[in-house]
């Protein structure tokens, strides 16, 4: 068995299944603003407050600035100006191993899965420990007993144990999504962002992914931000929705909330088909 160089404390089965409060606040962002190639600013302005264990939802239209910001907070993008504080560290000012030891708290689910096609699902998924490894424990995939279990451990609460050793490839599009989903789990996060994460699948594959975040949410106190859509799924799931227009936050309250004047503010002239009478 591989000694792993950089100990960081690997959850039980117990403790994946714990019910935890929510509370604290784990991100904290102020007057953020970020413009690329010092074009008109993508996102301004832009305050939040995220707590621990919270399921929020960003809405906007096609353009809105909502790839960019969910980028910004785990620095895949650079933002231009503004403070964005994670887990008590501030992320603007950090540099490679800094960095790296607090991205490795914030998982992330892309659209289009990002997965290796050619590998198993189980070695997609162990990717996920990549950051808690020196460059020499990555380049030989050295995973120790205790992370094959996390990871086994975190298929079989997401329903792929019995494909853990399938290639990708073979995969429909939402046991891909289950797959990415595992793959950040293992990274024992405390925040998960997940990039418009049902965009690419039908209905009934939409709903287990959904199922499957508010389930991580609710037991394993993990806030997640999820970008999306569809209104009336971030209604359905959200504790708190927040709508972007032309980078700029024009709601941020509950879904109970979310009147038809607040969505006609966040889609502006896209409204009509979806406003929900
Ligand atoms: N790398 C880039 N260089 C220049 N402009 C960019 C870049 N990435 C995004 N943009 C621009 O920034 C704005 C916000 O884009 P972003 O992808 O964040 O919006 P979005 O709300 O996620 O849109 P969508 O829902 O279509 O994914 C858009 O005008 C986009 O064209």
């Amino acid at each position: 068995m591989q000694q792993v160089l950089n100990k960081e404390p690997i959850i039980s089965k117990a403790e994946i299944s714990k019910k935890v409060q929510k509370g604290e606040v784990i991100l904290k962002v102020q007057d953020l603003f970020k413009s690329y190639n010092r074009g008109t600013p993508v996102l301004q302005d832009i305050q939040m407050e995220l707590k621990q264990g919270e399921f929020i939802s960003i809405i906007g239209p096609s353009g809105a600035g909502k790839s960019t910001f969910l980028r910004c907070i785990n620095r895949m993008i650079d933002p231009t100006s503004g403070s964005i504080v994670f887990d008590n560290t501030e992320m603007t000012f950090l540099k490679k191993a800094d960095l790296r030891k607090q991205r490795s708290k914030i998982g992330m689910v892309f659209q289009h899965y990002n997965l290796v096609s050619r590998l198993t699902v189980f070695e997609n998924v162990l990717h996920g420990r990549f950051g808690y490894k020196s460059t020499i424990q990555g380049v030989f995939s050295l995973f120790s007993e205790e992370e094959k279990e996390l990871a086994l451990t975190i298929l079989d609460k997401l329903g792929m144990k019995e494909f853990a050793y399938k290639r990708c490839d073979q995969l429909s599009g939402g046991q891909k999504q289950r797959v990415g989903i595992a793959r950040a789990l293992v990274q024992q996060p405390k925040l998960l962002l997940c990039d418009e994460p049902i965009a690419s699948l039908d209905p009934n594959a939409s709903k287990v992914i959904m199922d499957h975040l508010k389930d991580i949410c609710e037991t394993m106190g993990i806030t997640v931000l999820v970008n999306l859509h569809q209104v009336d799924v971030a209604l359905k799931y959200s504790d708190r929705v927040i709508g972007l227009n032309k980078g700029k936050i024009v709601y941020d309250g509950i879904p109970e909330k979310l009147s038809n004047a607040a969505i006609r503010d966040i889609y502006g002239s896209e409204i009509e088909d979806l406003i929900l009478e």
